[in-house]
């Protein structure tokens, strides 16, 4: 998966040479390069932002800055083998559709991302229109609470995504036993993790983890997936469907 990002702060995604998503770089499951907003400018003082029409605090980023960049990045971007393709634009905003495991499923789908983290009050509205009509761009929230800026929604994104790739996580299994993950726990909140020892300043490990009987050791994590997600989280129940509801009820 290629990954092209465009901030004034190039050097906020230094962690995605790291850990997991880092060692993905360096197989070339992720290919990610980093574009710095301000090469794109042509005043000495580099700006990329202005007042906003009709008023109020705060500036807003330039339209022309933005097509410049967006229009450089995809020609550079291009692969020789498909001139012809485009990126998937994600645009991270408090006002963008849920950023969900079902969405980071389908982006792990892409070949090709590009973000356009925005800073100051955001990118004129116009610059999404534009690519709106050439690419699919999506507008998503990482959550509902305001940042500073994209950037950090980017990292989680990247993560997120990232994580989903072939080959990234030493085990397969872990993306299937994901909260949110489709299959037998879909919807469910992870449940209580343990290793060793199995007693920690009087703390033991439940005794059903220790019997080496892996179907109910399954029907224990479960249950307890079920009871974190009723206490934490119960509106995701409604989520589940009636079979997943009627497995867990024979069981009560
Ligand atoms: N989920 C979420 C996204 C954001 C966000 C995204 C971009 C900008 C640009 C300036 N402030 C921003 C905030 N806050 N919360």
């Amino acid at each position: 998966m290629r990954v092209d990002i465009i901030s004034i702060f190039p050097e906020y995604f230094a962690p995605l040479d790291v850990s997991l998503v880092g060692k993905a770089r360096e197989r070339g499951t992720l290919d990610i390069r980093l574009h710095q907003l301000r090469d794109w400018t042509r005043d000495v003082h580099k700006t990329v932002d202005d007042t906003p029409y009709g008023g109020g605090p705060g500036m807003v980023m330039k339209p022309e800055i933005w097509g410049e960049a967006i229009d450089a990045v995809v020609e550079q971007g291009r692969p020789e083998a498909d001139p012809a393709a485009l990126p998937r634009m994600i645009v991270p905003t408090p006002s963008g559709r849920p950023f969900t495991q079902e969405v980071a499923l389908d982006y792990a789908k892409e070949p090709w991302l590009l973000f356009t983290p925005a800073r100051y009050e955001g990118i004129d509205s116009r610059v999404m229109a534009e690519y709106g009509s050439r690419l699919r761009v999506d507008e998503v929230s990482i959550g509902d609470y305001v940042l500073a800026g994209g950037e950090a929604a980017v990292l989680v994104i990247v993560e997120a995504v990232g994580r989903l790739l072939p080959g990234v996580l030493g085990n397969a299994c872990s993306v299937a036993d994901d909260s949110f993950a489709p299959g037998a726990m879909a919807n469910l909140l992870e449940g209580p993790v343990y290793t060793k020892p199995p007693v920690w300043r009087g703390h033991e490990v439940p005794e059903i983890l220790l019997s080496g009987h892996h179907g109910k050791i399954a029907r224990w994590r479960r249950d307890e997936a079920f009871r974190r997600t009723s206490d934490k989280r119960p509106e995701l129940l409604a989520r589940l469907d009636s079979d997943a509801l009627d497995a867990h009820d024979r069981r009560v």
